[in-house]
């Protein structure tokens, strides 16, 4: 089936300045694509690419199978919703959200009833009459989020849209967009973040951006369990890299050694017979508890509550390596200073490092 989107080879220069190494990238119809990265890792770029805010130094744009690379942001008929939700201060909600369908001529008499329908999809019916100033930060994305969906967009990109949002709410936020991904199937969404759990809550698959450069891409459930590089395994859920030996690796089996005991393993990705290699392991899936033949002895370097558990940060003092571990809270809790023992479950991912 021709995808919703595609990138073929798209490449973004400021000057001397690779902001976007070619991109070549497909996206479905009706997927939620989130491109994650750290900051400046390129995903504005390539979404503004997308939307025609900026054109590519080289490669096409193509929406439906057309290539729109020549065409401006409002011949392209997507929507677009941008961290600071810009809606015009001095426009009521209805207004604020009629904007676009006026732009692109929508017949007069079917404006009210376009605006209401958009309105009542975001929660916001009630609002129609107010102007921005007098709405939460959370009301006014959900206004930008209505203009974005009244045009009826195939295909809505959205950048960092809850940024600006306080934790709480963006949870929340989350939540009401995944209802409002239920209510439209059949549209494509494009979901910029440097959150990586909005990016798991809410993606089919994700794209990981680094230093301009797409570095992975898979559904959520892979790049989460099975990471193909370092960066993916401590970008997407903080795993600690502990450094490892291969003893084998047997296809989608391998042992290593660490501290002189095997573990067993799940290699994601190639792993190149020379590179080392090491453990990707979840901070939650470190236990913590009595040294012990079983374990690997640590030094508690640091305790912080979280309210629902603890951090400790930890020294495996065989291999001098420092890791995280998140545990719950537990009336006997190690103090700093503390030897104590640390259990690694068997089957973490297992990624190349370096190169
Ligand atoms: N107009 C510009 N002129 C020069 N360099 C730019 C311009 N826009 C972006 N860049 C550079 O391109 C790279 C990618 O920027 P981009 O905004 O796409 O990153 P990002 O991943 O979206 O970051 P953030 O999460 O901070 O918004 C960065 O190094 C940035 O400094």
């Amino acid at each position: 089936m021709t995808p919703a989107v595609e990138f073929r080879g798209v490449s973004v220069h400021f000057g001397a300045t690779q902001a976007l190494a070619p991109l070549d990238l497909s996206v479905a119809r009706g997927e939620t694509l989130a491109l994650l990265g750290p900051s400046g890792s390129g995903k504005s770029t390539a979404l503004k690419a997308l939307a025609g805010f900026l054109r590519p130094s080289a490669g096409r744009v193509l929406l439906d199978g057309q290539d729109v690379t020549d065409l401006p942001p409002h011949r392209r008929g997507l929507g677009v919703v941008v961290q600071s939700y810009a809606l015009f201060p001095h426009q009521r909600v209805a207004d604020n959200v009629a904007f676009g369908l006026k732009a692109r001529k929508t017949r007069r008499a079917d404006v009210p009833k376009r605006v209401g329908e958009v309105l009542e999809l975001v929660g916001m019916s009630e609002y129609a009459r107010r102007y921005p100033r007098e709405l939460s930060g959370g009301q006014q994305q959900r206004v930008a989020l209505a203009r974005a969906l009244a045009i009826r967009p195939n295909v809505l990109l959205l950048d960092e849209p809850l940024s600006a949002l306080d934790a709480a709410l963006r949870e929340d936020m989350v939540a009401e967009l995944l209802r409002l991904r239920a209510e439209l199937p059949d549209t494509t969404l494009i979901y910029v973040t440097h959150d990586q759990s909005e990016a798991l809550a809410l993606a089919d698959r994700i794209a990981v951006l680094r230093d301009s450069r797409l570095v992975e891409l898979g559904p959520c459930e892979q790049l989460y369990r099975r990471p193909a590089t370092e960066f993916t395994a401590s970008f997407l859920g903080a795993a600690n890299l502990i450094p490892v030996e291969l003893v084998r690796a047997d296809g989608s089996v391998a042992t290593v050694r660490l501290a002189g005991r095997e573990l067993s393993a799940e290699p994601s990705g190639t792993l190149q017979p020379e590179r080392p290699v090491a453990l990707g392991v979840r901070p939650h899936r470190i236990s913590v508890g009595e040294p012990g033949p079983d374990t690997f002895p640590a030094l508690v370097r640091g305790v912080q509550w979280r309210g629902s558990g603890y951090r400790l940060d930890l020294r495996l003092t065989d291999e001098v390596c420092d890791i995280r571990a998140e545990v719950p809270d537990s009336p006997v809790l190690p103090a700093v200073g503390d030897r104590v023992g640390v259990s690694i479950p068997d089957g973490c991912p297992l990624v190349g490092v370096g190169g």
